[in-house]
């Protein structure tokens, strides 16, 4: 490409097609049209307040959440995106209580992909207009091509994934995602409607002065944790590290990729369990970190090595610059 112009997405996945073991064009396709629906939503986001779209639908999801408006828009235009174009032979969302499953209209063309979906993360802030996202999770089935997809299929573990991605509805809107040769930005230019590559090979920085936690959960946490937030706060050396907490899982993990840092979702000692999901929240959160030479861990376990038993489950998540999850980690072995 000779010109200085920045690359498109829909050229950065042509190009980097066949970089990809599995390279048919059916997760080009994908990507596509997860780009498409990214776009649709993007346009619901920028208009919070002025329509309908704020609020909740007085609905709760099979997790007992409040179901917020763009929630539901966010989820319908994914599945139905994904549907139309019959790009995938299965759906699970945070959303919808089960899998669902897409058979293609064309029997000589059966799709082998299944697509796990957070459609809309940081719905506490969506009112109060703080940027959210999409968090996607992508893995090839496992039973036989054109037999309907089983749960099999969505609960493989996370280092099975062919890609991953966020889409951030920010002061920009973004796509980042990864198919595990690296990990790539793309900005919405949005008078042209068009992703171009703004951040190429993403890294998180070894190390990093800021961590993302929920403090008012505090007294609720494992005496490691609370003994590396401690840390995290004293005078000595580069500390104190600056306490920066969004509410939105892409936006917190996001930023901190950006300029180091370490997020964290441990488990509660009331819930017994974490808050973050395993399927849609921290597998493809875990792939893109690692990619980007982060590290990802929920209790002892790297997160992409937990075998997952339900579509809905929780799991305490650490996640960010290797130098800071290797020191929260040592807080931890204290106690183990
Ligand atoms: O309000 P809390 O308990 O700190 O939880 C915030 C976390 O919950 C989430 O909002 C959960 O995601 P959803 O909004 O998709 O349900 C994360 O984005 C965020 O990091
Ligand atoms: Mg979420
Ligand atoms: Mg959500």
């Amino acid at each position: 490409m000779t010109t200085n112009r920045k690359q498109t997405l829909g050229e950065f996945i042509i190009e980097n097609q066949n970089s990809f073991q599995y390279s048919s064009g059916e997760l080009s396709k994908l990507i596509n049209a997860i780009r498409l629906a990214a776009k649709v939503v993007n346009h619901e986001v920028n208009k919070a307040g002025l329509v309908d779209i704020i609020g909740s639908v007085g609905d709760t999801n099979i997790q007992g959440e409040n179901q917020q408006k763009l929630d539901v828009f966010a989820n319908e235009k994914f599945i139905q995106t994904l549907t139309n174009r019959e790009i995938v032979c299965g759906i699970a969302s945070e959303e919808e209580d089960s899998f669902i499953s897409i058979n293609s209209s064309d029997e000589n063309h059966q799709n082998k992909y299944v697509v796990l979906i957070d459609p809309l993360d940081g719905s506490s802030n969506i009112d109060v207009n703080v940027s959210v996202g999409t968090i996607f999770s992508i893995y090839r089935r496992v039973t036989p091509v054109g037999t309907p997809v089983t749960i099999k299929d969505f609960l493989q573990p996370g280092n099975q994934q062919v890609a991953a991605g966020y889409v951030v509805y920010g002061t920009s809107t973004m796509i980042v995602y990864t198919t595990g040769d690296g990990v790539n930005g793309f900005t919405l230019n949005p008078a042209l409607g068009t992703f171009y590559l703004s951040h190429p090979k993403m890294k998180f920085p070894e190390t990093g002065k800021i961590y993302s936690v929920n403090e008012g959960n505090y007294i609720h946490f494992h005496q490691g944790v609370k003994d590396y937030i401690k840390y995290c706060q004293m005078e000595e050396g580069d500390r104190p590290y600056t306490s920066r907490y969004i509410g939105s899982l892409v936006s917190d993990f996001h930023r901190n990729m950006i300029k180091g840092g370490i997020y964290m979702y441990p488990k509660s000692s009331v819930t017994g369990s974490g808050k973050l999901r395993l399927l849609y929240e921290c597998n493809p959160m875990a792939f893109i970190a690692e990619q980007a030479n982060g590290i990802a861990f929920g209790g002892k376990t790297r997160i992409m090595d937990i075998q997952p038993t339900e579509l809905h489950q929780r799991v305490p998540f650490f996640c960010g610059s290797k130098k800071m999850v290797e020191k929260l980690q040592e807080f931890l072995e204290r106690y183990q």
